[in-house]
């Protein structure tokens, strides 16, 4: 889902989580055939599915599985429905969820899936033959105790409840742990909905402690109002921040003196689109350049580049989308003094509250938010604090200090396996 073609720089997702990842293991000493191992997922699995559209046609999706890791457990990531979904992307986005799974220390590998196609242009029946064709064809690899998708860029709960009726159809046992994001009523986590959005506002306290900043008044600018930028809008507005900017895939919305995030909340659709009902927009590319205290890219990838980084006026930028800010231009904010808060850090609260999910699935008792929030909360203060001091210690940027401290776990347990 690379939006942006720029001359200069190389936009590859892929590449670039390979280049922090070597200088990450070389950096903790790891012998060469450890990134051999680690540069790629050790599973990718391409499939086509054929759906019966509502006219009678027929039509052919393809989607994707990867897994990257499995020597710590199973792997562990989301399903995105996105018309500009790649196998290379996918890819990326499995290395993440391993490092992920890392930082805050799960039990899980990573993995990740993702179908070509655009949701907002289907009907529910479409979606819900399309979801479930996409469990047929990746069934043979996925499972409980395999590989636990959930939602990510334009899925949801529904899709996730249908993705585990045609699980538990096929596998004749009901199977809530297949995945994680359901419905409460089918067995979902309390909190998992606003996991990721109460990740990023932990991390964003924490790192405006750091910054001597307040979050009360803080002009704050978030990109993308989906599950995580529009939740994270509200923890802002509700923390006392002023939140003057938000965005979706069609414009932006800018207000000095602080937008009604509450009205907007009530008025975005399912697929986080809210803008198409103001005539008085701007871009998304005016949008980041915002003046503002705190800005949060959470919607797609290389949207902070060599380009626009100078730009950038924000003194902390933290990352709840996956790979919105390139190589370049994390140097470029890095050596500017801006304190850049990194993905695989930063959006990791909802893979924890989706292994909070997939525990109580498996034990068939459920905890309280009170229960869910805590435990998200002692995990992501320490996982802030842990690449924080591991980057301040070492004078590198938090990107690279949350690679040495997420490849870790990963790299040790391969090599205890034997594989490396
Ligand atoms: N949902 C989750 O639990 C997690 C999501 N993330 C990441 O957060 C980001 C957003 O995901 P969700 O909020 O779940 O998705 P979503 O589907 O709920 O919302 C996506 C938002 O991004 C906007 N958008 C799409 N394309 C855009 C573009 N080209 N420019 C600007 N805005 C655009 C959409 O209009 C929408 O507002 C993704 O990078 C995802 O991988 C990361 C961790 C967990
Ligand atoms: O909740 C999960 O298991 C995965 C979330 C995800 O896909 C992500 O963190 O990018």
């Amino acid at each position: 889902m690379n939006q942006k073609s720029e001359e200069h720089e190389n936009l590859d997702v892929l590449l670039s989580t390979q280049t922090v990842i070597q200088k990450a293991l070389t950096k903790l000493g790891y012998p060469e055939a450890v990134f051999e191992l680690l540069k790629e997922p050790l599973r990718m699995l391409t499939v086509r599915i054929p759906i019966r559209m509502d006219d009678g046609s027929v039509k052919v999706f393809t989607g994707f599985r990867a897994q990257h890791n499995d020597s710590v457990g199973p792997t562990k990531g989301g399903v995105r429905f996105h018309p500009q979904v790649t196998e290379t992307e996918v890819k990326a986005l499995s290395i993440w969820m391993s490092l992920k799974a890392g930082i805050v220390d799960l039990p899980y590998g990573g993995g990740k899936g993702g179908i070509i196609c655009d949701p907002r242009n289907m009907s529910f029946r479409e979606l819900e033959r399309l979801s479930r064709g996409y469990v047929r064809a990746i069934s043979q690899i996925v499972g409980p105790t395999k590989d636990i998708p959930a939602p990510d860029v334009f899925t949801n709960s529904q899709i996730m409840a249908w993705m585990m009726d045609e699980y538990s159809r096929i596998r004749e046992f009901d199977s809530p742990g297949f995945i994680t994001g359901k419905p409460l009523v089918l067995g979902g986590s309390r909190g998992r909905e606003t996991a990721t959005a109460k990740g990023v506002t932990i991390v964003i306290r924490e790192a405006a402690k750091k910054r001597g900043i307040e979050l009360t008044g803080a002009r704050v600018v978030v990109q993308g109002f989906g599950n995580a930028g529009s939740f994270l809008a509200k923890f802002m507005h509700d923390a006392g921040a002023k939140v003057i900017g938000i965005s979706d895939a069609y414009g932006a919305l800018h207000d000095p003196e602080g937008l009604d995030v509450d009205y907007l909340l009530d008025r975005r659709d399912s697929f986080g689109t809210v803008t198409k009902l103001f005539k008085d927009t701007i871009s998304n590319d005016e949008l980041l350049e915002l003046d503002c205290d705190i800005l949060v890219p959470a919607a797609v990838e290389n949207q902070i580049t060599e380009n626009n980084a100078h730009q950038i006026k924000a003194d902390i930028v933290v990352e709840a989308a996956n790979g919105p800010t390139t190589l370049e231009a994390t140097r470029i904010l890095y050596e500017r003094g801006v304190l850049l808060v990194p993905d695989v850090l930063a959006s990791s609260g909802g893979v924890t509250v989706s292994y909070f999910e997939w525990v109580q699935n498996n034990q068939g008792y459920y905890w309280s938010d009170e229960e869910v929030e805590q435990k998200l909360e002692n995990i992501m203060v320490r996982a802030f604090e842990n690449v924080y001091q591991a980057a301040q210690a070492r004078r590198i940027d938090m990107r690279l200090a949350a690679y040495m401290v997420g490849v870790r776990k990963m790299a040790e347990a391969s090599r205890f396996r034997g594989w490396v």
